[in-house]
């Protein structure tokens, strides 16, 4: 089933031109306005000492070799050495302060995103794979970044360019000049039709490329599984085919490319053999100077280098815009949940918890799936949530912590609406430990603190002793600092559970929201696990989306959630009594305990 196909990539590549995100653009590089305008002086005098060339090469021709003036050519030949030298000074300069512009705007645009991103709601994460919303971080900021970098400075230098070499031209004689300009329309001509294929052949190229990209990245992703159903094979093929895609494609752009700029060059020289033929009549008519048909000559040729640079700008303008939409779509999607301008802090709660007639659907289009549950949990009540899979256990566990608001009715806690106090106050007073238990990359003290950063050395100790963290720990050469990698890809399955109690420990909720883990452990880090639950749980308010029957038959009070209302509530011994939907539960749970003991103990076959 492998993978990512190059044409699933529905992002578009070029948009048209759209001055509302050029001002936009700009607006980020107008706190280094100044730097810019030096840039740009600096530029110009780069240009004009550059465009000063051939006519100082004229002069050499016609006053100095021609008449044999050995101080004219020493004295210009020395200007134009000075002008190079200048001009190598100007160039470094403007290199070195574009980069810098360049790089301060990205650094802003990144971290703007970054501080933004963290703040949206969980409803923006839940459409957009992750893959997506980091490559518009980097590679449409990256896109930005090019056309700050070069596309500014090089429009302006290359316009300037190409006037000043137009100006100059009809200067010296427009006649000449407009015969040499002949053959302009058929450059367009050529240029026109071949410039959209060219970039719909790289484009194509660039598409196949994230196309393999995305292939890698899931099979390293799943190689587990690619290995465990041996399905290399099939992979291969698959990656053969995008990767003979590619290939294709990107020669596909080349040829064309290859074919597009020899052909421009042709035309061009068609327009400088208009001017060596005219031109060479009139030396010998001796109207014109053999300087100055050289220099003419020169400026023609200089004419295409800024054409084509400008069509690179274009270019890299057109996906710039696309990136922009892109990056301005996440900078202006408002958070849903946020506070509320009357929000108050919520002082130090005792963690009782009231649903009143709470329903939601997950988006305006979407289906309800909570309908109209009330729930009342008394300060220090160990709550279990039961129920088959999709009924909506945690969606409602994600309206406890506010992660999203309810679309109907309220949440209280300690009599105050969870929409009327601050996310910080809120959420700081509870904690939650969901099944795959995210450990980020840095230390173990680092993922302990994550929480709770104040805490003192002897509370992380005991955090770590009461969770049974602290022997394995000891044992490490580097304790408390060694380095858990990404999502704690050192630590065992049930380490990472244990740390992540030990996390939430150290943050001291008052209410704690918990998805028992279902993956299964060894029996001994199973009973660390069951231990170290009984000390995280001591005094708060909690809620566990149980899987286990030990765990549910603890639960002071269970609630059975079924298509999104709660279908039973009760302790456990009140809800086998009603032989209901829980204690058809129960009876399965226990039947497949059973059976899974007896097929456990019998002898192995063979
Ligand atoms: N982010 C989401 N966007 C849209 N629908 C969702 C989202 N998350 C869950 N749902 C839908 O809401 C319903 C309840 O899902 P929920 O995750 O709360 O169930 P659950 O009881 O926790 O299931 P499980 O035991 O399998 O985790 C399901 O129909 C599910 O498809």
């Amino acid at each position: 089933m492998s993978q990512v196909e190059w044409d699933s990539v529905d992002e578009l590549e070029e948009k048209p031109f759209q001055l509302d995100y050029m001002r936009r653009l700009l607006r980020y590089v107008l706190p280094y306005r100044r730097t810019l305008s030096f840039v740009v002086a600096v530029v110009l005098l780069n240009m004009a000492l550059s465009l000063a060339e051939p006519l100082l090469l004229g002069y050499i021709i016609d006053e100095g070799i021609v008449k044999h003036n050995y101080t004219f050519i020493h004295g210009v030949g020395a200007a134009l050495l000075g002008f190079r030298l200048l001009g190598w000074l100007f160039g470094w300069l403007h290199t070195k302060l574009i980069n810098f512009t360049g790089q301060r705007v990205l650094f802003d645009l990144r971290q703007q995103l970054f501080n933004h991103l963290q703040t949206l709601s969980f409803r923006f994460f839940d459409g957009r794979p992750a893959g997506k919303i980091m490559s518009r971080i980097t590679n449409d900021t990256n896109a930005i970044g090019e056309l700050i970098n070069g596309g500014l400075i090089t429009t302006v230098m290359e316009v300037t360019h190409l006037a000043g070499i137009v100006v100059i031209l009809f200067w010296m004689d427009w006649q000449l000049a407009l015969l040499s300009f002949a053959t302009m329309p058929l450059l367009y001509l050529i240029v026109s039709t071949l410039r959209t294929r060219i970039e719909s052949a790289w484009s194509r190229s660039r598409r196949t490329m994230s196309a393999i990209n995305g292939n890698v990245n899931e099979t390293i992703q799943g190689i587990r599984v690619v290995q465990a159903f041996s399905r290399q094979s099939g992979n291969n093929e698959k990656f053969n085919d995008i990767n003979i895609d590619n290939k294709k494609a990107f020669m596909r752009a080349i040829r064309m490319e290859s074919t597009v700029w020899p052909l421009v060059e042709m035309v061009g020289m068609l327009g400088t053999c208009i001017v060596v033929w005219f031109g060479a009549r009139q030396v010998m008519n001796e109207t014109l100077t053999i300087g100055f048909v050289m220099a003419f000559i020169n400026y023609l040729w200089r004419f295409w280098g800024p054409l084509s640079a400008l069509s690179k700008v274009y270019s890299q303008l057109l996906s710039a815009m696309a990136s922009a939409e892109r990056l301005f779509e996440i900078l202006d999607t408002e958070p849903e949940v946020k506070n509320a301008a009357s929000a108050s802090a919520l002082p130090p709660i005792r963690g009782e918890v009231v649903l009143k007639e709470v329903s939601f659907r997950y988006g305006p289009d979407k289906p309800e799936v909570l309908h109209g549950i009330n729930v009342s949990i008394k300060p220090g009540q160990r709550v279990a949530i039961v129920g088959p899979t999709g009924a909506g256990k945690s969606t409602i566990v994600n309206l406890l912590m506010r992660f999203y608001d309810a679309t109907g009715g309220k949440v209280i806690i300690d009599g105050y609406d969870v929409k009327d106090v601050t996310l910080e106050s809120l959420r700081s007073q509870m904690g939650i430990v969901l099944q795959d238990s995210f450990i980020f990359s840095g230390t173990i003290e680092e993922n302990l603190r994550y929480g709770n950063e104040h805490a003192t050395d002897e509370a992380l100790r005991e955090a770590a002793r009461s969770v049974r963290i602290d022997k394995f720990v000891a044992h490490l050469p580097e304790g408390y600092d060694t380095q858990v990698e990404e999502r704690g890809s050192k630590l065992s399955v049930g380490q990472r559970q244990l740390l992540a109690f030990g996390r939430v420990l150290l943050s001291d909720p008052r209410i704690l929201i918990l998805d028992e883990a279902t993956s299964s452990v060894d029996t001994e880090t199973e009973q660390h696990i069951q231990a170290a639950l009984a000390t995280v749980l001591e005094g708060r308010t909690a809620f566990i989306i149980a899987h286990r029957l030990s765990t549910i038959r603890d639960a002071d009070m269970i609630l059975v959630v079924q298509d999104g209302t709660i279908a039973e509530s009760g302790t456990h011994a009140e809800l086998m009594q009603t032989s209901g939907l829980y204690a058809n539960l129960v009876q399965s749970q226990l039947l497949m305990q059973q059976s899974f003991h007896e097929a456990s103990s019998k002898p192995q076959a063979g």
